[in-house]
């Protein structure tokens, strides 16, 4: 599914990431862990196309990320993305947050995808009526509305208590299993656990 090799990431001088290598496999749940400022989240924006590496190459199914014509549309039609703070639109309801990430989606597949995430009754509700943890629910159906190939999350449990992170990882498990790739960056040692892999990124190499 996604192969990198040799890639390596300056900001201006500074080498942020040093030839990796590695390859992600359809349906793989991997989480990447590494102290604060080992070069997490710097290589799941070159993973995701957020951010155009140095050097190296990374071939998604069989394109190479250097010959996709409009990286806009590859995005939109691969790629679900989830940060750390959930980014809703506070005057406008969860499923017309939802819509934003898909205007054709409608209300009963929006509802049918609530329901997996246990948060359907929330359907009507506005962000500032729910939860931290349903909040970052929400998000994750965002995330899953246009039926990504790939889900990458950098930190989406950093603002989450711990009964709500397992909560998400668990999530997480669960589509892995029905073949989307999920992809997450973490601190957290432990739910990195519930991951089919774990990468260790120190001083920008992968471990
Ligand atoms: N936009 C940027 N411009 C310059 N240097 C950057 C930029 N983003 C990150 N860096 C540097 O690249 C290195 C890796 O940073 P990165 O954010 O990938 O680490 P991280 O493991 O995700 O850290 P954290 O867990 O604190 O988010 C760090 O030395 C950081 O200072």
């Amino acid at each position: 599914m996604i192969k990198v090799t040799n890639l390596s990431h300056y900001y201006n001088k500074d080498l942020a990431l040093e030839n990796i290598n590695l390859e992600i496999k359809s349906g793989e749940f991997i989480a990447i862990i590494g102290e604060s400022g080992s070069g997490k989240s710097t290589l799941l924006s070159v993973l995701s196309t957020l951010l155009k590496p140095s050097s190296g190459d990374i071939i998604y199914e069989n394109i190479n990320y250097n010959d996709i014509k409009n990286i806009d549309d590859f995005r939109k039609n691969n790629i679900g993305f989830i940060f750390q703070f959930h980014y809703l639109i506070n005057y406008l309801s969860v499923k017309e947050n939802i819509n934003l990430a898909n205007e054709k989606a409608s209300k009963d597949e929006i509802f049918d995808l609530l329901k997996l995430l246990g948060i359907e009754n929330l359907i009507n509700k506005y962000p500032n009526e729910i939860s931290g943890g349903q909040r970052q629910r929400v998000a994750i159906a965002r995330a899953l509305i246009n039926n990504p190939k790939i889900i990458f999350a950098d930190e989406p449990t950093g603002n989450l208590d711990s009964k709500n992170s397992l909560n998400v990882f668990e999530l997480f498990k669960t589509f892995a299993n029905t073949g989307t790739t999920i992809i997450v960056a973490t601190h957290d040692k432990n739910l990195a656990q519930l991951a089919n892999k774990i990468y260790e990124v120190k001083d920008g190499k992968i471990e």
